[in-house]
C-alpha cells in the first residue's frame, strides 16, 4: 500500500551545510494497517510523513503509494494520486471564513458531483464524525476536538484510502485525544482506511497502532508490530518512550528514594518482571511461596492490554538468599516471565533508562 525505500530528505542550513532531516528510511505499510511513527521533536517525522503524499519531495529514494511511483508522476497524475491520500494536522488547518459545511465542501469543488450529491456526501461525512448539528458553525465556534473532526471529514471528502495524521492529537486534552483516536479506529475498521500517525506520544501508538517505527536523527532505529515492540523494545530510546507511557518512572523514583529500601535489600531481592499473554493468570506468586517458600512483596504493577494481549510489568521484592533468587529466576523463566535484577542499580543510583 505504502512503500518507502531508502528515503533521504536533505535540507541546507544557514551555512549551506546539508541537514539530513530523513536519512535512508525504508518502511512499508500494508492495506488497512494503522502505522505509527514516534520520535522526539526534530527526529524527522513530519518531513517523512510529507514525503508520502509528496508535499515534500525526497532528495533520494522511492515512494510508492497505491501502486504509484509518486516521484515519477506528472503534475496531473500526482494531483489525482493525492486525492486518495487524506491528511490532518496538529492545528487543524481549517478555513476560518467558511462554515463547517463550507470546509468539507472545499475539496469537492472541482469534482463532477452534482450539488445534491455534494450535499449528501457532506451530510454523510458530518454524521460520521458526529458533527451534523454544527454544520453552520464557524471554526472559531468549535472546540479543538470538534475542529479536528471537521478536518477529518474534509480529509475524507474524496474517499481516500490512506489518511496521514501529523500530530493530530497533540493539541488536544487526554479525553478529546481518546475520542479522536476512537474515531480514527472506526474509520480504519469501517472504511478499511490505511492510517499513518506521527506522534511524540507512545500512549497514542499504544492506543490504536498495529505497527510502529521509532525515529531518531532522521533514521528509523527500530520498527515492528506493537506487541513485540512493547514487550521487548531493543533500543534505549524505544524503552524510554514506553516507560514514559506508563508511570513506572515515578514508581522507580519512589521505590529508590524510600528510606527503608537499603535495609530491605540486605536480605531481599528487587526485581522487575515482565510478561506477555494470558497464561500468566496462573497464581505464580502463591506458587513461588508453596514450592520455594519465597515471599513476594509487590511494589508496583502495571497491566496494559495491547491488541487484546495483556503486557504486564511488576516490581517486586523477594525474600531469601542468592540460592533462592536463582530458584525464583528459573521458576519465572519456566513461566516465560522475564526478570531483571535491580539491587545493584540501587548502589549505582542510576536506575533511569
Ligand atoms: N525546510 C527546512 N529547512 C531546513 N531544515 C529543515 C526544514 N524542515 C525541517 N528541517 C529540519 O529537519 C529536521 C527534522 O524536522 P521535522 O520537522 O521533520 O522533525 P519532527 O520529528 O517532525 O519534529 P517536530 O515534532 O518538532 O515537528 C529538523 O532538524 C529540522 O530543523
Amino acid at each position: 500500500m505504502i512503500k518507502l525505500s531508502h528515503i533521504d530528505v536533505v535540507f541546507k542550513d544557514k551555512h549551506k551545510q546539508p541537514v539530513y532531516a530523513v536519512n535512508d528510511v525504508s518502511l512499508s505499510v500494508d492495506k488497512g494497517e494503522i502505522f505509527g511513527i514516534v520520535g522526539y521533536s526534530g527526529a524527522g517525522k513530519s518531513t517523512l510523513v510529507r514525503v508520502i503524499n509528496l508535499l515534500q519531495k525526497p532528495t533520494h529514494g522511492q515512494v510508492v503509494v497505491n501502486g504509484n511511483d509518486m516521484v515519477a508522476l506528472g503534475e496531473r497524475e500526482l494531483r489525482n494520486a493525492r486525492k486518495k491520500i487524506g491528511m490532518i494536522f496538529q492545528h487543524f488547518n481549517l478555513m476560518n471564513s467558511r462554515t463547517v459545511y463550507g470546509n468539507v465542501l472545499y475539496p469537492l469543488r472541482h469534482t463532477s458531483l452534482s450539488k445534491l450529491e455534494k450535499q449528501q456526501k457532506i451530510n454523510q461525512l458530518l454524521e460520521f464524525v458526529g458533527l451534523s448539528e454544527k454544520r453552520d458553525f464557524y471554526p472559531s465556534q468549535l472546540s479543538g476536538g470538534q475542529k479536528q473532526r471537521v478536518a477529518i471529514a474534509r480529509a475524507l471528502a474524496n474517499d481516500p484510502n490512506v489518511l496521514l495524521c501529523d500530530e493530530a492529537t497533540s493539541a488536544l486534552d487526554p479525553k478529546t485525544t481518546q475520542s479522536i483516536l476512537k474515531l480514527l479506529k472506526e474509520l480504519n475498521q469501517k472504511l478499511n482506511l490505511t492510517i499513518v500517525i506521527i506522534t511524540h506520544e507512545m500512549q497514542v501508538i499504544k492506543e490504536i497502532c498495529d505497527k510502529v517505527a521509532v525515529m531518531q536523527h532522521g533514521q528509523v532505529i527500530e520498527q515492528g508490530d506493537i506487541v513485540s515492540i512493547f514487550s521487548c523494545p531493543k533500543q534505549a530510546l524505544t524503552q524510554d518512550f514506553i516507560r514514559k507511557a506508563s508511570n513506572i518512572e515515578q514508581a522507580y523514583d519512589s521505590i529508590f528514594n524510600h528510606p527503608s529500601l537499603a535495609e530491605k535489600l540486605k536480605d531481599q531481592h528487587l526485581l522487575e518482571l515482565q510478561f506477555v499473554g494470558n497464561n500468566h493468570f496462573s497464581p505464580f506468586i502463591s506458587q513461588l511461596y508453596h514450592h520455594y517458600n519465597i515471599e513476594t512483596t509487590i511494589l508496583y504493577s502495571n497491566l496494559e492490554i495491547i491488541h487484546d494481549l495483556p503486557v504486564g510489568t511488576l516490581i517486586v521484592l523477594l525474600s531469601g538468599d542468592n540460592h533462592t533468587l536463582v530458584d525464583a529466576e528459573s521458576f519465572f523463566n519456566k513461566h516465560h516471565i522475564s526478570v531483571s535484577r535491580l539491587n545493584s542499580l540501587q548502589h549505582e543510583n542510576n536506575y533511569s533508562i
